[in-house]
């Protein structure tokens, strides 16, 4: 592993455990009955332990949208031909893809980074990080070079950094890359044991004799490369994707500034999956926004003990389910703040002893 993304790795401070007792004995002396408001009381207390205040401000946000493309596309593993990543990037860019309509709707600015998109793109806007054009064809040989892995994790580090060091309080996730599906498959697979059935969906929207296509190029490609679970960086470069490291690296880079992370459906959720393989102390500044339909998207969030709060069917991706969270994390904090004590309200607390 590079000096760098180490550095980073160790940088990730654990939870302020003083913040989380004073948030939690807030939490019980607001006038309701304990525990009544859910997992919006736990996500108040997590809060809290990730930027040690019990009334932080989130309001500066931003969701990351880490695009490029899939050398597995030629595969035919996608009901969408490769072109439209750019064509969505540029979308983004012009204000009209959905995450666009949710971001507007819930004061989020939109980060879009091209981290390996096939064709060259210019915008102003634009984060031009470009590692490679596309990932190479994982069916046939490794996606990535392991350096080319490491640099794309750190690429999401320094974007962390330098967003944070702007002020933007809290991320949420997105990416566009046209065949992610199947490398997110490919490396849950590789980094589970489970068999390709349990992690592989429709993605798009490939029809029954498509996602057996997909199954197939992930057992045979596992099969070829024969990736080590226990090396990390070794699953990373041989199946994953550009846009999956940098978010992956977005995650650690974020952790590290203190600022919570809400993650957004299954592609997202394999990049958190590898950000804990680096290192765990990522996890608890990662918030699981919502249940995607994409087959494996419920298994993964159960292997990292993450609760989504949302299940809407989704299955999109771009970041708009973790971007339809940030309602419910203002909610949290609202809440803490101006929700009344009891002794404020002059609310009883207890039944009194008979
Ligand atoms: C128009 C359009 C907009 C999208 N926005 C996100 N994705 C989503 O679909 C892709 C993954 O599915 P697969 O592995 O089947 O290619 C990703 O780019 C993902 O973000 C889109 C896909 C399309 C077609
Ligand atoms: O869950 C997701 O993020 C997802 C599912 C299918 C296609 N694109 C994204």
């Amino acid at each position: 592993m590079s000096v760098d993304v180490k550095q980073w790795i160790t940088a990730i401070a654990p939870l302020d455990e003083k913040a989380m007792e004073i948030a939690a004995l807030h939490v019980d002396q607001l006038t309701k009955p304990q525990g009544s408001l859910g997992k919006l009381e736990q996500l108040a207390i997590q809060l809290a332990g990730m930027t040690g205040e019990l009334h932080p401000d989130l309001s500066t946000r931003a969701v990351m949208i880490f695009a490029a493309d899939h050398g597995v596309c030629e595969e035919g593993v996608s009901a969408y031909p490769q072109d439209v990543t750019a064509q969505m990037v540029m979308n983004f860019l012009n204000g009209g893809a959905a995450i666009n309509v949710l971001s507007r709707q819930n004061q989020a600015e939109i980060i879009c980074v091209d981290i390996g998109i096939k064709s060259e793109l210019q915008h102003t806007q634009l984060y031009t990080r470009k590692i490679r054009k596309g990932t190479r064809n994982l069916a046939k040989e490794p996606a990535m070079t392991r350096e080319e892995a490491e640099k794309a994790v750190l690429t999401g580090i320094e974007i962390a950094n330098e967003h944070a060091k702007r002020g933007i309080r809290m991320f949420a996730t997105g990416e566009m890359g046209i065949g992610n599906t199947t490398a997110s498959a490919a490396l849950f697979s590789a980094f589970s044991g489970l068999d390709p059935v349990r992690t592989t969906g429709r993605g798009t929207g490939v029809d029954n004799g498509g996602v057996r296509r997909k199954q197939e190029v992930i057992r045979s490609a596992i099969h070829l490369h024969e990736p080590n679970p226990a090396d990390v960086w070794d699953v990373l470069h041989k199946l994953g994707g550009l846009e999956i490291a940098g978010l992956t690296g977005l995650m650690l880079g974020a952790a590290a500034n203190r600022c919570p992370v809400v993650i957004d459906g299954f592609i997202s959720s394999v990049a958190a999956y590898v950000a804990i393989q680096l290192t765990p102390a990522v996890k608890p500044y990662l918030i699981a926004s919502h249940l995607s339909a994409e087959t494996g998207h419920r298994l993964l969030l159960e292997e990292m003990g993450l609760s989504p709060m949302l299940h809407l069917d989704m299955r999109l991706g771009e970041g708009t389910g973790a971007v339809l969270c940030f309602p419910l994390v203002d909610a949290a904090c609202r809440l803490m703040k101006e929700m009344a004590t009891f002794e404020r309200a002059g609310v009883s607390r207890e039944e009194a002893p008979r």
